[in-house]
């Protein structure tokens, strides 16, 4: 494998007696679509929670291009390239789809208030690149007619895209999409399946999501972690994963020695 971008080792977190996650490692090849995958309480959202140092880690390390991600503070994660977003949203109603996007133009404003209040030279330039970013991000996703909108009045698969948006604005390397397109129709899904497409394309993203819908992991990724109980238990190419007696086991809840051919079909449909 070419030099991982971001790469897990040996991650472990602990909710009192609960081991969230167990010694998990995976790693992240630049420019690709790296899904984690697993049933309910497998550890998805712990691992992404971990990853952008919102969990404590008992054990373990994240790196990105081979530095410690795990030694950053949370909010500084942001500037080394990692943007992400979040399961359940939590977009304030009041706002619109532009003052949204440009919070995700946050980490990258140097012009100080004054100058921004007083629309000083500095400040100006910064608000055009601002907003050269938010139109390019809301083309790429269908949003450029919603700028002006409040996001509060949005349908829910708008407001999903504007929270992908306000991560895109950040001009991440690494893009981390929690569920994203969870309570979406199968069409929507697969329509916001190729924007994340085309943005990888465009921005030069690399993308790693958690998401429980198979078919759009399997067309979209280009590796896939398994994660069970807190444990890796298989990592590989899509198709290979998809014919993975261990994997199929399970989400079926089964042994992998009862596991028997014709299964797989039951991890191609989630
Ligand atoms: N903040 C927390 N406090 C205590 N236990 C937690 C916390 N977050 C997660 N857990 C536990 O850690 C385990 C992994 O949960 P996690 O939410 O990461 O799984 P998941 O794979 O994302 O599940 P789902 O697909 O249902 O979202 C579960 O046993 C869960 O109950």
């Amino acid at each position: 494998m070419v030099e991982p971008i971001l790469q897990a080792e040996g991650l472990t977190v602990r909710f009192g007696g609960v081991v969230a996650l167990d010694d998990v490692s995976f790693a992240v090849a630049p420019g690709s679509i790296h899904a984690v995958i697993g049933p309910n309480g497998a550890g998805k959202s712990t691992c992404f929670n971990a990853m952008t140092g919102l969990y404590p880690l008992a054990a373990g390390t994240v790196r990105m291009s081979g530095e410690r991600l795990d030694r950053v503070p949370r909010h500084r994660i942001v500037r080394r390239g990692v943007a992400r977003t979040f399961q359940n949203l939590v977009l304030p109603d009041a706002l619109t789809v532009a003052d949204v996007l440009r919070l995700g133009r946050h980490h990258r404003t140097r012009a100080g208030l004054l100058a921004t209040a007083l629309a000083l030279p500095a400040a100006r330039r910064e608000r055009r690149t601002d907003d050269d970013v938010v139109r390019s991000v809301a083309e790429i996703l269908g949003l450029e007619g919603h700028l002006d909108d409040p996001v509060g009045v949005l349908p829910y698969g708008l407001r999903k895209k504007t929270e992908i948006a306000r991560a895109l604005c950040a001009e991440p390397e690494v893009l981390l999409l929690d569920e994203p397109v969870a309570g979406m129709n199968d069409a929507e899904s697969r329509a916001l399946g190729e924007r994340i497409r085309e943005c990888r394309e465009q921005f030069g993203l690399t993308v790693l999501l958690v998401e429980h819908d198979m078919e759009l992991v399997m067309s979209l990724s280009d590796h896939v972690t398994v994660l069970q109980s807190g444990r890796v238990i298989a990592d590989d190419r899509p198709e290979r994963i998809q014919q993975d007696p261990v994997v199929i086991a399970a989400y079926l809840g089964a042994d992998p020695a009862e596991v028997r051919d014709g299964r797989e079909e039951v991890v191609s449909r989630g």
